[in-house]
């Protein structure tokens, strides 16, 4: 921060991220420079909101009509938005447009960097990351913002976007914000009135303020969620989502709600097409996500938490009550038995319009499953009261399903055959590695399906559930699973006697010593030499892999290595064990099968050792 030598003119200089953002900005967004309106409103908007909110909570000065107004002049190229909203002081000035404060911010370069790098970049983003007013720098060279909050004097904020701004006093009579600037020449249809109303018709009609354009009201202001569902129509109905949401695509579906009893409320809720960007970027993003609260028409929390539980609040929309008093706080909104109820009433409503999309428009459901499936399961572990109906919305891939297509529990236990008890899954990265896994070999030659789990939440919600309609849910990597079935079919004359396979894994087990729990007949491989399985109260491998990502190697409980006597290696072992014991062969394939083993489930460490035997044995193979 330094100050000029002008008196009342504070200089201040941006911080660094604060530069590259506006460096982005300036120079690199080109698509839908219309953005920076809706920005400006939305924020106007905001400020009309707080304002309107402390007159109702501390009787705070009306200030007049609350309204936005917009004037331009198309000779000079001059833009005029002002709002009577609660203002901003020196420091909000700061605070607000002076510095990187909130985490969205680097979210936002980061998907930036990611969308230049694809080629594109759109402004549309902007909104996503509470970062909007700076969009203003796409349609104009310098921004000058003249503002006043109740009892303190009035600032003028002046800013090129170019790594500085000022602030000097002024004289401001009312309450609010007013932002000027002229327009770049590219960005001269924005002092139309056409171009200006029809930005305003796209994105910002349902603003709840009036919004005047050269003194003509332009803005719609109706509380759509008021209305029967029968006379919704579509478009408008897309349109409000837009708009509530900052969103550029129409929604997935939406849900009428209207209650009347213990509580009364009417809510328009949503389901976005994909999940929002800041999902993706931030972890915990969706702790201050929820759709808005109205009470008596009067919006009164913007992104009201307490509304859903953290694992829907990726829904949004407007709830709307009168059993809340207008002036009431936050806190009591909190803690109100009122919202706990409609809480309850509208978790029960979301999951029951899932359940009906499932159902109804099975591919719909599909695309709402893969946007959001992974956050739908938190709440298995979050809100047990509504377990039950949480495990039947779940889906997995199979290995009798397509890629990208889903089974439910229900399907699975309605196609076990009769002997099966179990319901098996097996976890990995991704549905091919999964696949590629020797422990399916046995479920694949019996026809047994087997549940794939590919979604990293899986591994910590999938094991919790024990079981369903009483048949327990089995990782078919564990070795209690019952292979009983398969051991009357082998052929004597394939398999290795039992003498010989005894001393063989005698050595398998000497040479691993302590890395394996014991070395054992496989009776579930078919095609692979061997695998690495757990004992029933171990790990799953995709969790060990997952916490040692994490640094938290939890001190990995050893695995079982089981054997195939009827794999021509373990046969071909077997003869040269029956030689001579000692053979240092055996050992080096021992740790070749074993290591191969670990690298087929992701955990092997470091491949040095393993390429470098492998080149051993390859040398042996070639040998003339
Ligand atoms: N017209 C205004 N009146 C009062 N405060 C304002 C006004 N415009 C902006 N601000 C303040 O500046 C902050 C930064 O605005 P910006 O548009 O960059 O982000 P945001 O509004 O917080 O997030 P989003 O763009 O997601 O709505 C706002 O949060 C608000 O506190």
């Amino acid at each position: 921060m330094s100050e000029t030598n002008k008196p009342h003119v504070q200089e201040f200089e941006y911080k660094a991220e604060m530069k590259q953002l506006l460096n982005l900005i300036v120079h690199s967004l080109y698509t839908h420079p219309e953005v920076f309106l809706r920005e400006l409103i939305s924020n106007a908007s905001d400020a009309l909101s707080k304002a309107r909110f402390a007159q109702l909570t501390d009787g705070a000065e009306s200030g007049g009509e609350l309204k936005i107004s917009i004037s331009v002049d198309k000779e000079k190229k001059s833009f005029v938005i002002e709002d009577n909203g609660i203002g901003m002081s020196e420091e909000d000035l700061i605070a607000n447009l002076g510095t990187v404060a909130k985490s969205g911010t680097l979210g936002f370069l980061q998907a930036m960097k990611e969308q230049k790098e694809g080629g594109k970049l759109d402004a549309n983003l902007i909104g996503q990351f509470g970062v909007g007013f700076y969009s203003v720098f796409m349609v104009t060279d310098e921004v000058v913002v003249e503002t006043k909050i109740e009892g303190a004097d009035a600032c003028r904020w002046r800013s090129s976007g170019e790594g500085t701004y000022s602030i000097e006093k002024i004289d401001k009579q009312h309450r609010g914000t007013r932002i000027s600037f002229t327009l770049k020449d590219e960005a001269a249809d924005f002092a139309e009135e056409y171009r200006i109303e029809s930005v305003i018709r796209k994105y910002s009609n349902f603003v709840d303020f009036p919004i005047y354009l050269d003194d003509k009201k332009v803005n719609s202001v109706e509380a759509l969620w008021q209305k029967p569902k029968s006379e919704l129509n579509d478009d408008e109905v897309n349109e409000f989502y837009k708009f509530v949401s900052v969103d550029y695509q129409d929604p997935l579906d939406y849900l009428h709600v209207s209650v009347e009893g213990a509580v009364s409320f009417k809510a328009l809720l949503f389901l976005p097409k994909e999940a929002p960007m800041d999902m993706m970027y931030q972890q915990g993003a969706l702790e201050n996500h929820g759709p808005q609260l109205y009470a008596h028409k009067v919006m009164i929390q913007h992104e009201c938490k307490d509304l859903l539980p953290e694992y829907l609040r990726f829904i949004s929309g407007v709830v709307d009550t009168e059993d809340l008093s207008l002036n009431v706080s936050r806190e009591t909104v909190q803690s109100s038995p009122v919202m706990s109820k409609i809480r309850q009433i509208l978790t029960s409503k979301i999951l029951g319009w899932f359940d009906t999309l499932a159902d109804e428009q099975p591919e719909k459901f599909r695309q709402f499953y893969k946007a959001f499936g992974p956050v739908i399961k938190i709440g298995l572990n979050t809100d047990f009261s509504n377990r039950e109906k949480l495990i039947e919305l779940l889906r997995f891939e199979s290995t009798r399903t397509e890629e990208g297509q889903y089974v439910t529990l229900k399907e699975y236990v309605g196609r076990m055959a009769e002997d099966q008890k179990e319901i098996y899954y097996l976890s990995g990265e991704s549905r091919r590695q999964v696949l590629s896994q020797p422990n399916l070999e046995y479920f694949q030659k019996k026809g047994i399906e087997v549940l794939l789990l590919t979604d990293p939440v899986d591994v910590f919600v999938i094991p919790s559930i024990n079981e369903y309609d009483s048949k327990p849910l089995k990782s078919i990597e564990k070795a209690d699973i019952d292979f009983a079935a398969s051991d009357d079919e082998k052929k004597e004359d394939e398999a290795v006697s039992a003498t010989l396979i005894e001393t063989l894994l005698k050595v398998f087990g000497d040479t691993l010593g302590d890395r394996v729990e014991k070395v054992v007949e496989s009776h579930r491989l078919v095609n692979s030499p061997a695998t690495l399985v757990s004992g029933s109260d171990a790990m799953d491998s995709q969790v060990e892999k997952m916490l040692k990502m994490m640094n938290k190697d939890a001190g990995a409980a050893k695995k079982i290595l089981e054997v195939n006597p009827s794999h021509p290696i373990i046969k071909n072992l077997a003869s040269r064990c029956m030689l001579n014991e000692n053979d240092p062969m055996i050992r080096t394939v021992a740790e070749q099968l074993y290591e191969g083993a670990l690298l087929l489930e992701g955990n092997l460490d470091s491949t040095v050792d393993f390429v470098s035997r492998m080149n051993q044995l390859i040398e042996e193979a070639t040998k003339s």
